[in-house]
């Protein structure tokens, strides 16, 4: 049995994504990201002193995802991709039956003799249920960015003036129980019957957002559920997972621009047989 701390954790994921970070110019984005932030502290003493201040709803989306963004070597670079597996994992732990189907898909679809591959994602469709249901109970950016009203409007009876900023609680649309059956539980299942098309993608289906809506919705949408996807299915697949303590684990949340929770420690034996691990 190997004994994972959240550091070595962070570690390990982020190591994978340090394969997406070699893309990305570390210095244009470090400089990119100081300008960004010089925006952001000036349209905050603006908004201090009550005036027009669009830096702050522009920089403060980028802000959150900026870990991600600036290559640096810190477990939060991949701020939101690793919050997204952190919670799904800490879930599937919690539901032992979530893990066992799961596994039966990656057994299935992937077999004992090979590695996930990109390709093999779209057949993983319980896979991408348990993605759905954890990005609609614990969508690591659960407030969307803000929008101004940019004339008079009434909406739902309510008259807004122009000006007014908007802060969309996204999570309590997620947990809406005009929707969603016993919103609060994790069910899966429920992308596979009642909600079957219903995607994340923030075009069609309203009631799910983990990623926004309309113009200013995230733009890393497919790349963060492709990464997401990968590497889950990968991890899951290479290796049995456990919770290192008897008691529940622990769902609280921190507070901070991203949703994350408390750290995760977990057990990990390997699943496949030795020569995989030697050769990937
Ligand atoms: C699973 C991972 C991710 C989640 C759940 C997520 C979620 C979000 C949410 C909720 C917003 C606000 C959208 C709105 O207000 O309508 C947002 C904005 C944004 N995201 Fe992400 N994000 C993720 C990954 C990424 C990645 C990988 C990138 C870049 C590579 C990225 C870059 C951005 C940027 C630049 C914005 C600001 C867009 C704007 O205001 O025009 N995100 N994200």
């Amino acid at each position: 049995m190997i004994y994972l701390t959240t550091p070595t954790w962070n570690h390990s994921l982020n190591s994978q994504m340090d394969l997406v970070a070699n893309y990305l110019n570390t210095t244009t984005i470090g400089l990119l990201s100081l300008i960004l932030f010089c925006f952001f502290v000036y349209g905050l003493f603006k908004f201090s002193q009550g005036k027009e201040a669009p830096t702050v709803a522009c920089a403060w989306p980028i802000l959150g995802h900026l870990p991600l963004l600036s290559g640096s070597k810190t477990p939060h670079r991949t701020d939101t991709i690793n919050t997204v597996i952190t919670w799904t994992i800490s879930l599937v732990l919690r539901n032992p039956l979530v893990l066992e189907k799961v596994k039966d898909e990656l057994d299935i679809y992937i077999g004992k003799e090979k590695c996930v591959s990109e390709y093999d994602i779209s057949k993983l469709t319980y896979l991408q249920a348990i993605v759905k249901e954890s990005l609609r109970l614990y969508p690591p950016g659960p407030l969307s960015t803000p929008r101004e009203f940019t004339e008079n409007w009434t909406l739902r009876g309510y008259n807004i003036k122009k000006g007014t900023r908007l802060i969309t609680n996204l999570w309590k649309i997620h947990t809406d129980n005009n929707v969603w059956e016993n919103p609060l539980e994790f069910k899966p299942e429920r992308f596979l019957t009642t909600h079957k098309d219903i995607d994340v993608k923030g075009h069609h289906h309203f009631e799910l957002l983990p990623f926004g809506g309309g113009r200013r919705m995230c733009p890393g949408t497919y790349f963060g559920l492709q990464m997401v996807h990968f590497i889950l299915a990968s991890f899951l697949h290479s290796f049995e997972i456990l919770s290192s303590s008897p008691d529940p684990i622990d769902m609280t949340e921190t507070f901070g621009l991203t949703n994350t929770n408390t750290p995760l420690d977990i057990l990990i034996k390997p699943r496949l047989s030795l020569s995989y691990y030697e050769n990937n």
